[in-house]
């Protein structure tokens, strides 16, 4: 037997978890859908199509009901002999309007003719309307991660390009997707008014649709009675209870499936469950810890102190002691209390920790109290490996002594 045996009592197609699948169907999504299908109604009449803005939080079906509902388009409009193009684009490398318009002008014309940077952005424009003419028909130009795009006048350009004599064959819409709510409220009114012409909003999955999701797709990745309905409601509802993201609840399928694996096992149980969302906490948070600045990890070992002290939720004037303690013993120069202060808020704006706003009361004013919000033993795990002083406080030696030892 060879190191490396491929598996067969578990997985059918592990593939089909990953989040690059389109499923054929969508699930849990109904009424989002049929907005979606209004909003794209006009194609299917031949008309303009409208601009729409869809948001969303990540993992919440933005991607997959576009890409479902694009292809059911393009079949059912060449059934209506519509002849409709559809042009997709993440943009998050493309930070500006400039380099969008290249990228779609490439998209349209064959590998040989693709433009480059070095033209004025009023020649790649003039190349993008000739382009688009060229195909004559409804082009629909899709713009994931459209937040990334720094300026917004290809935004207000493609929208506006028929009523100022741009465009005279071709009828485009932008679909237009983000999971930034800040996103909207920051265009200027003009880019407003003609991009989110039909706006969609999709919320985080409640658990019952997380459930119809993972029977889905476990019944095609999975074989015949490997996944119990236990196991996918045990997946649904730690998603549901994160964030009530599709991509989160199928990775936790996906380390509960290896799990079984690793293990032999011939059918999946919650066990395994529990096991997979350790491990991928864990992950979590040595990636979370791993990506702070030294200094950052600094003032998350003072507040990993406190938390072991019994002393949080505590204020960031509470806190600077202790950091700057810690950065005695790491031979560090301590940052003054505003830029601490700083890497505090980022811990909360990483989840690693929580922070609640406080009144003073009648005197007014307001303060935020910080807390852990990660276990500490995981904490403790990932920044024993980046910060070399850990563990030798008084505190962290008392709890953890024998896990350090
Ligand atoms: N309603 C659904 N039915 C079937 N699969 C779904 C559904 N919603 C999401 N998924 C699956 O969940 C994963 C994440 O979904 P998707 O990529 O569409 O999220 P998103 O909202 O576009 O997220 P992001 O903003 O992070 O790109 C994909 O594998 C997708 O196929």
């Amino acid at each position: 037997m060879g190191l490396f045996e491929p598996d067969t009592n578990i997985y059918r197609d592990r593939d089909i978890l990953r989040e690059d699948y389109q499923p054929e169907k969508i699930v849990g999504r109904d009424e989002e859908l049929q907005q979606y299908i209004s909003a794209l109604q006009p194609v299917i009449n031949g008309d303009q199509p409208s601009n729409i803005f869809l948001y969303g939080k990540a993992g919440v079906g933005k991607t997959a009901c576009t890409g479902y509902l694009l292809s059911e388009l393009q079949s059912d409009a060449e059934e209506h002999d519509v002849d409709i193009t559809t042009i997709r684009t993440n943009c998050e490398d493309l930070s500006t309007s400039y380099q969008v318009a290249i990228q779609l002008i490439n998209e349209l014309r064959s590998s040989e003719e693709h433009v480059t940077t070095g033209y004025s952005k009023r020649q790649i424009y003039e190349m993008l309307w000739e382009e688009l003419d060229k195909v004559g028909s409804t082009v629909i130009i899709v713009l994931d991660e459209v937040d990334h795009i720094n300026d917004d006048s290809i935004l207000y350009q493609i929208p506006r390009a028929r009523a100022n004599g741009n465009l005279t064959e071709a009828k485009v819409g932008i679909i237009g997707i983000s999971n930034d709510f800040k996103f909207r409220e920051g265009l200027s009114s003009k880019v407003q008014s003609s991009l989110c012409e039909k706006e969609l909003q999709f919320p985080a999955y409640e658990a019952a649709e997380l459930r119809d999701i993972l029977r889905q797709r476990a019944d095609i990745a999975f074989h015949d009675g490997v996944v119990p309905d236990a196991v996918i409601a045990k997946c649904a509802a730690y998603g549901a209870k994160d964030a009530g993201d599709a991509r989160q609840s199928l990775d936790l399928l996906m380390e509960t499936g290896d799990i079984g694996v690793e293990h032999q096992a011939e059918q999946l149980t919650e066990a395994h469950v529990d096991e997979a969302r350790d491990s991928l906490e864990k992950s979590r948070v040595v990636e979370g810890v791993n990506g702070l600045t030294h200094q950052g990890q600094l003032v998350l070992y003072a507040l990993l102190i406190l938390n072991e002290e019994g002393k949080t939720p505590t204020r960031a004037r509470d806190v600077q002691p202790q950091y700057e303690m810690v950065c005695e013993r790491a031979a560090v120069d301590p940052l003054v209390p505003r830029r601490m202060r700083d890497h505090l808020g980022e811990l909360a704006m990483l989840g690693i920790a929580s922070r609640t706003e406080r009144n003073k009361g009648e005197a007014g004013g307001r303060y935020y109290e910080y807390s852990l919000d990660t276990s500490p033993e995981l904490l403790l795990e990932a920044l024993e490996e980046t910060v070399d002083i850990v563990g030798k406080t008084e505190s962290i030696q008392k709890r953890f002594g024998d896990q350090l030892s």
